[in-house]
């Protein structure tokens, strides 16, 4: 059972403070669904969990399993269990979605993985192309969720991985997260808008709304749905 903390973290970007004092702990096997307007700072928390250079912590920490891992830079932080999923991921020309699958499955050991979830995610069409070049919204989302689960992290965050993705896909994408959760154990944090995926992904997720860099207020997924739709964000914490 692995354990991540954050504790009281504070991010700046550019000087700017983004992220004001957020704290959260989960555990293996947790789904945490992070709800939160435009321009809140959720992309820049995720950022700084997952150490991304251009956030800077001026104060708080991350805790790996009871490890500080705040000092580290990003790519040690991936190799202990911390992944992360972009918004938007580069286009890499020249080089293959299949050989950057190969180059994570040799990195992680997971080569048994990688056939499965091509299949689950229904990317066999991708692999052969440029890592996300010319690729559809749709396409880009799963592929960039194949290569996060393909770490076998023990923590995913992923940054809206249903952003302009169509319903049947959305659909692949919960089935593959919920492969990391439930097959692979790992603790997902989840960037979303839209009330699909929180319900492909099912009960037992906490949802947390996130507003102006805080975490407001957090309960079960579909109840904080519910008053999001009804009150929008300035009343989705209040009862
Ligand atoms: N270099 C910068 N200088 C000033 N402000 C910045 C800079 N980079 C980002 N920001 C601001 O930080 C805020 C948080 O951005 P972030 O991308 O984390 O929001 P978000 O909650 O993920 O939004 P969205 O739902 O639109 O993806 C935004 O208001 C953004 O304009």
């Amino acid at each position: 059972m692995s354990r991540l903390e954050v504790d009281s973290l504070v991010a700046l970007v550019d000087g700017n403070e983004i992220v004001r004092g957020v704290s959260l702990t989960m555990q293996s096997g947790d789904k945490v669904l992070l709800f939160g307007p435009n321009g809140a700072g959720k992309t820049t928390l995720l950022s700084a969990i997952a150490g991304l250079p251009r956030v800077r912590v001026a104060s708080g920490r991350v805790l790996l399993d009871g490890e500080d891992v705040t000092p580290f830079p990003a790519f040690e932080r991936a190799r202990r269990g911390i992944a992360l999923a972009y918004q938007i991921p580069p286009e890499l020309t020249g080089v293959r979605v299949s050989r950057l699958a190969s180059l994570i499955a040799e990195r992680y050991g997971t080569h048994s993985l990688l056939q499965r979830l091509v299949d689950m995610l229904e990317i066999r069409h991708l692999v052969e192309r440029d890592a996300f070049r010319g690729f559809s919204g749709g396409e880009r989302k799963r592929v960039e969720v194949f290569l996060t689960a393909l770490m076998k992290p023990r923590f995913a965050l992923l940054d809206e991985p249903d952003s302009g993705v169509d319903v049947d896909s959305v659909k692949l994408i919960a089935r593959a997260i919920n492969f990391l959760v439930q097959d692979l154990g790992a603790g997902v944090v989840v960037v979303t808008h839209t009330r699909l995926l929180a319900e492909y992904l099912g009960g037992g997720a906490t949802g947390y709304v996130f507003n102006s860099g805080r975490i407001e207020c957090r309960g079960d997924t579909l109840e904080i749905l519910n008053r999001l739709e009804k009150r929008g964000f300035d009343g989705a914490c209040s009862e």
